[in-house]
């Protein structure tokens, strides 16, 4: 049997590498170009699910599938931004030292005729209590750059990890397990 054709709708080199250990290969990468504001009061969980919808409805096809991801870091209620400066990661490192905080991993994947299916993967992570020192040498690394909540648990920062409950795939923007039980459902052929 052979799968319908898909578009992977991501910038994210991290969720083209996921999904290649699922052995599937997506025709196309489109990125979506949306507006990542979250609304007034909005909670992390419907943040994360309504950016996956928009994603994959941005790179919407008539003959074809369209996956796409939103990982959100959360403490409490509140959503972590994307880290684009030192600035913003050293506040977030901070806010995150030793405390537990969610990542959302929402994923959407849109089929040709319009119909949304939907997972949503949660998972706890905990950060050891950080010295300034080790907040500056994770800075320095560089590896905040573009992640959600200021860090990559794909690097050094998990050496700041004491423990996780959930799915790593997740954290780093793709859960695995959701992934592959989304495109089984959608009739991928997937080993
Ligand atoms: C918490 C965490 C986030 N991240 C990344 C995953 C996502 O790329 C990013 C969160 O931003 P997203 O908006 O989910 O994704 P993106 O903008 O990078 O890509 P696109 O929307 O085009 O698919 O943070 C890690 O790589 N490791 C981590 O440990």
């Amino acid at each position: 049997m052979s799968s319908p054709r898909l578009i992977l709708a991501s910038a994210s080199p991290r969720r083209r590498e996921l999904i290649a250990r699922l052995g599937v290969t997506p025709d196309a990468i489109a990125p979506a170009d949306i507006d990542e504001t979250p609304r007034k009061a909005e909670l992390p969980r419907d943040y994360a699910r309504r950016m996956a919808r928009e994603k994959a409805e941005a790179a919407a096809l008539d003959d074809g599938f369209v996956l796409a991801g939103d990982t959100v870091v959360a403490a409490g209620r509140r959503i972590l931004p994307k880290a684009e400066d030192e600035a913003t990661a050293r506040r977030c490192l901070e806010l995150l030292s030793g405390r537990r905080h969610r990542v959302l991993s929402a994923i959407a994947l849109r089929d040709p005729d319009g119909t949304m299916r939907e997972r949503l993967s949660e998972t706890l992570v905990m950060f050891k209590r950080l010295s300034t020192q080790e907040i500056d040498a994770y800075l320095a690394s560089g590896e905040w750059d573009g992640k959600a909540g200021g860090y990559a648990i794909q690097g050094m920062a998990e050496g700041l990890i004491s423990r996780i409950q959930g799915s790593h795939s997740g954290v780093v923007g793709l859960p695995l397990y959701e992934t592959r039980a989304l495109l089984k459902a959608a009739g991928f052929d997937i080993a």
